[in-house]
């Protein structure tokens, strides 16, 4: 009889050729085996998942864990916690806004003890490319970071050692280098001079709604960004992925020049499908990000988007702040949402009861496309033979109205609570083992490792990759 370490039982398991219902067999960490009726022994535990329907765990490409520095924001075990229990499995931390950024090996080295012994999932590191530092980035790529990430407007943030926007010629440059060093280079993409001038002129009009604060970051300001971006794409050959794009019209721009040939991949976040101008002038400063969230038609545009499969991938942009800094004027508040223990959830609500979008599609956007983007296939991504058995289990009929006290952050806030979700994650496994279960919380082991890029391997930096 074949021995597995363990066995998840009966569940719907959404596979990329779509879902059936299959026993999952895990060995040493690995999906082992996926059949009807598995044959195992008396010792061999078993998670019975009946009526539950198994996803990949989610990848999330984008968070916001902000140590070193600043783990009084959101760290690293608090932030792994509230994606375990939203089922989460992987996720790639962004080099800002813990101090130092991640913008060279000095930093990218604190970052890692930083996480060391703390996470609940796996994680990969994102490097930054700033004013400066474009000799940084080779060290950084043979460490393992997965891509670098600029931004193209002002980050925020205070402070002598913080992450700063691109230039236009150290954005040009900085392609040519990551070009060469064949990464990806995920784009912040506003523009500067538009959102600036408008913040200026509101500033001097007295104007400090939310409905005001949006005015500034109108849509125009991505579309000019994204466009200016991949245009330096063509030039340097270097690859592209556009976080959170807010905007139908950016995504237009976008598929035209994945025609044309691009190497670009985009990105949007839950909170621009979930949420509407409406509710930030509601919720207040809780739901303010960047770009802002835009008006109901422009929501549903998204939707459309999305639906004909315009987007390759979901990411949360959990960007956290102590609640004091997420509270009064709307224009001074921090810009960042807490999202990072919705998003499968809302994916799932939104996306497949509300509105159909198939399962198979929506684990594409949430889990291969990241894996295969950033260098983390055919290890992560999806559930397959040999693959690691990270695993979501969702009751897709088990709803609930999302609480203050379910978040797991380090500070309870979300533009969510109250929301009732249709659907709810059940138990999330890590490697073949649980580390979340509903009513249970999260496991006292922080087993997380550092998964570095798959074509870093074997260079610069000791780690904790297996
Ligand atoms: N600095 C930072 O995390 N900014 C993020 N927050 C947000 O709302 N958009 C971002 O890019
Ligand atoms: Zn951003
Ligand atoms: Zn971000």
């Amino acid at each position: 009889m074949t021995l597995y370490d363990g066995i998840i039982c009966g569940g719907t398991v959404v596979l990329s050729s779509g879902s059936e219902q299959l026993d999952i067999g895990i060995r040493d960490g690995k999906i082992a085996a996926l059949g009807e009726n598995l044959a195992y022994s008396e010792q061999t535990p078993v998670f019975n998942a009946e009526h539950l329907t198994i996803l990949p765990g989610m990848i999330d490409a984008h968070v916001h864990f902000n140590e070193p520095a600043l783990g009084h924001w959101e760290g690293f075990a608090s932030g792994s916690a509230s994606l375990a229990a939203g089922g989460c499995t992987t996720y790639l931390d962004m080099p800002l806004n813990g101090v130092p950024p991640t913008v060279r090996l000095s930093a990218l080295k604190l970052k890692l003890e930083a996480a060391a012994g703390k996470s609940h999932v796996d994680y990969a590191l994102w490097g930054g490319l700033v004013p400066g530092n474009i000799g940084q980035l080779e060290e950084l790529a043979q460490a393992g970071v997965i891509g670098f990430k600029a931004f193209m407007s002002c980050p925020g943030g205070e402070g002598e050692d913080i992450f700063r926007e691109v230039d236009d010629e150290t954005l040009l440059q900085g392609m040519k280098e990551i070009a060469r060093l064949g990464l990806v280079l995920a784009l912040h993409a506003e523009s500067e001079e538009i959102v600036s001038r408008l913040a200026a002129e509101a500033a001097h009009q007295g104007k400090r709604s939310a409905v005001d604060f949006i005015a500034t970051r109108p849509i125009a300001a991505e579309v000019e960004a994204v466009e200016r971006a991949l245009r330096y794409a063509e030039q340097t050959g270097c690859k592209l992925h556009f976080v959170h794009i807010s905007s139908a019209e950016a995504v237009k721009v976008i598929t035209e020049a994945k025609a044309n040939g691009l190497d670009v991949t985009v990105e949007t976040c839950p909170h621009y499908l979930a949420l509407t101008s409406e509710d930030v002038a509601r919720l207040g400063p809780v739901a303010k990000c960047a770009p802002p969230i835009r008006s109901a038609a422009d929501q549903a545009r998204l939707w459309e988007e999305l639906a004909a499969g315009r987007f390759d991938l979901i990411a949360s942009d959990h960007s956290p702040s102590p609640a004091a800094m997420k509270q009064g004027d709307f224009f001074e508040a921090w810009g960042g949402i807490s999202g990072a223990q919705s998003s499968l959830e809302l994916m799932l609500d939104e996306g497949y009861l509300r509105r159909g979008i198939p399962l198979t599609q929506l684990a594409a956007m949430l889990s291969l496309a990241p894996a295969k983007r950033f260098g983390l296939y055919p290890r992560k991504g999806e559930i397959a033979l040999g693959a690691d058995a990270d695993l979501a289990l969702v009751d897709l009929a088990g709803g609930y109205t999302l609480q203050a006290s379910d978040l797991l952050y380090r500070h309870p806030q979300s533009p969510y609570v109250g929301r009732t979700f249709g659907c709810s994650v059940k138990a999330t496994f890590l490697r073949g083992v649980k580390v979340y279960e509903r009513g249970g919380g999260v496991s006292h082991a922080a087993e997380g490792a550092w998964i570095r890029h798959r074509a870093s391997i074997g260079g610069g930096l000791d780690g904790e990759d297996e």
